[in-house]
C-alpha cells in the first residue's frame, strides 16, 4: 500500500478555526497599559475546562525536534479542556489536526506556524503531539489540570508522511 502523504501549509486563522485558535498578537488590537509603557493584547484565545473538577493550568514544555518529513502514527484529543502551546522563541513548528468523524479522526490537516505564532486547540480537537522541527523548542502550555481522563489516543492503521511546504515528497530529477 503506497504511503499517505500530506504537505503542510502555512497556518491561517480561517483554516484553523474549526480546530482551535491561532495565537498571534498581530491579529489583535493592542491596548496600552502601565501608562503606555506596555501594550496588552487582551485575549488571544480562551482556555476552557469542561468540568467543575478541572482547573486551567499553565505549564512549560522543553520539546525535542522531530525529523521531517514526519511520520504521523497517532493523534490524540483532550475531551475535558482546551490546550494551548506558545513557543518561547520565534521559530515555527508543525501543527497537525483532524476533523472528528463519528468519534474518530478524519483526514489530517497539517500546518506550519509563522514565527511567533502559537495555537490553542479547542476542547476535543484531534491533534498530533507537539512537533518542533530543526531544533529543540520551549513552549508555554495552558491546558486543563485535575482528575479524570483527559486524553483519548487514536493510532492510525497506516501512518501519514507529512512534509513541510516546498519539500517535495520525492527528490526532483
Ligand atoms: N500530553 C501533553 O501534554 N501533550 C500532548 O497533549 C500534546 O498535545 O503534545
Ligand atoms: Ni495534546
Amino acid at each position: 500500500m503506497s504511503e499517505r502523504i500530506l504537505i503542510a501549509r502555512p497556518l491561517t486563522r480561517e483554516a484553523f478555526a474549526p480546530f482551535g485558535d491561532v495565537l498571534d498578537k498581530r491579529a489583535e488590537a493592542a491596548r496600552p497599559m502601565n501608562s503606555g509603557r506596555a501594550l496588552r493584547f487582551p485575549a488571544l484565545a480562551e482556555a476552557c475546562v469542561a468540568d467543575t473538577d478541572g482547573r486551567v493550568v499553565i505549564g512549560f514544555v522543553a520539546a525535542q525536534p522531530y525529523a521531517m518529513p514526519l511520520t504521523l502514527r497517532l493523534v490524540e484529543r483532550h475531551p475535558l479542556g482546551s490546550q494551548a502551546f506558545m513557543p518561547l522563541n520565534g521559530a515555527p513548528f508543525l501543527v497537525v489536526v483532524c476533523p472528528d468523524e463519528g468519534d474518530r479522526p478524519g483526514r489530517p490537516q497539517a500546518f506550519v506556524t509563522a514565527p511567533g505564532q502559537g495555537v490553542s486547540y479547542h476542547r476535543g480537537t484531534w491533534h498530533g503531539v507537539l512537533t518542533p522541527f530543526g531544533a529543540a523548542q520551549d513552549f508555554l502550555v495552558v491546558d486543563r489540570g485535575g482528575p479524570g481522563a483527559n486524553l483519548d489516543e487514536h493510532p492510525f492503521e497506516q501512518p501519514w508522511r507529512i512534509h513541510l511546504p516546498d519539500a517535495p515528497p520525492h527528490p526532483r530529477g
